[in-house]
């Protein structure tokens, strides 16, 4: 289990903690702001739609090694859309977050995920589907099923949550942390050391990421 931003536990690794770059993506009012202030800051509040971009920063003490955070929180409006690719490079891992109460939304995160696709190799970063606002689950329009069988298909890990009710936030970011420090392990030792470039390698073969909670 990860902690964020506390004491490392004892044994953990001293070395400064490793950098990756996390994007958020999807459609406008998704919940992709709420779900970086819930999880950098705990909080949950009215936000104002994301103009470009938006910035935050979180140190997480894994069991094995510390790491931080830069996470990229995207403008989902449509009229942003032509700069939101901009915010891609470099990207080490994404969320495509998606409304569970909005087909649209939904339907809409393939678009996004093909964006995102077309700057980057097979493999080359580590994406989780975020289904939000299950709080919300009587007015829901995607179910559970869905949403897994997309990101099955897609090999992507995927979760459901809420940022307004604090469901499954922290789980999200610790997956996609856990993912990104497995796929380092697996490179050669030697190439270690700039997880731009440690990254830039496919997945094990045959290895499929899952992770599916609602
Ligand atoms: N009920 C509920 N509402 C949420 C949740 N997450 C976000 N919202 C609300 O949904 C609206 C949009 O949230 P944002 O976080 O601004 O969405 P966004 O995806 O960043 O939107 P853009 O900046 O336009 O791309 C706001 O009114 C939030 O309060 C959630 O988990 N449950």
């Amino acid at each position: 289990m990860a902690q964020a931003d506390r004491t490392p536990q004892p044994g953990a690794s001293l070395s400064p903690p490793r950098v990756f770059k996390l994007v958020l993506l999807g459609s406008g009012s998704v919940g992709k702001s709420s779900l970086a202030l819930r999880y950098v800051k705990n909080d949950f509040k009215s936000i104002l739609p994301t103009v470009g971009c938006a910035f935050f920063t979180k140190v997480v003490h894994m069991e094995s090694a510390s790491l931080k955070f830069e996470i990229w929180d995207t403008a989902g409006q449509e009229k942003y859309h032509s700069v939101c690719h901009l915010y891609f490079r470099g990207a080490n891992a994404a969320l495509l977050v998606y409304d569970i109460t909005s087909k649209d939304s939904f339907l809409r995160a393939r678009h996004w995920l093909k964006d995102l696709e077309s700057e980057f190799l097979p493999g080359e970063v580590v994406v989780m589907l975020v289904g939000n606002k299950t709080d919300l689950s009587e007015a829901r329009e995607v179910t559970f099923e869905e949403g897994k069988e997309f990101a099955e298909s897609k090999k992507l890990l995927f979760m459901e949550a809420s940022a307004k009710l604090n469901h499954q936030v922290t789980e999200i970011f610790d997956a996609v942390a856990q993912e990104l420090l497995q796929r380092e392990e697996r490179v050669d030792p030697t190439q270690r050391g700039d997880p731009r470039l440690t990254l830039n390698q496919a997945p094990h073969p045959g290895r499929q990421a899952k992770c599916c909670a609602r």
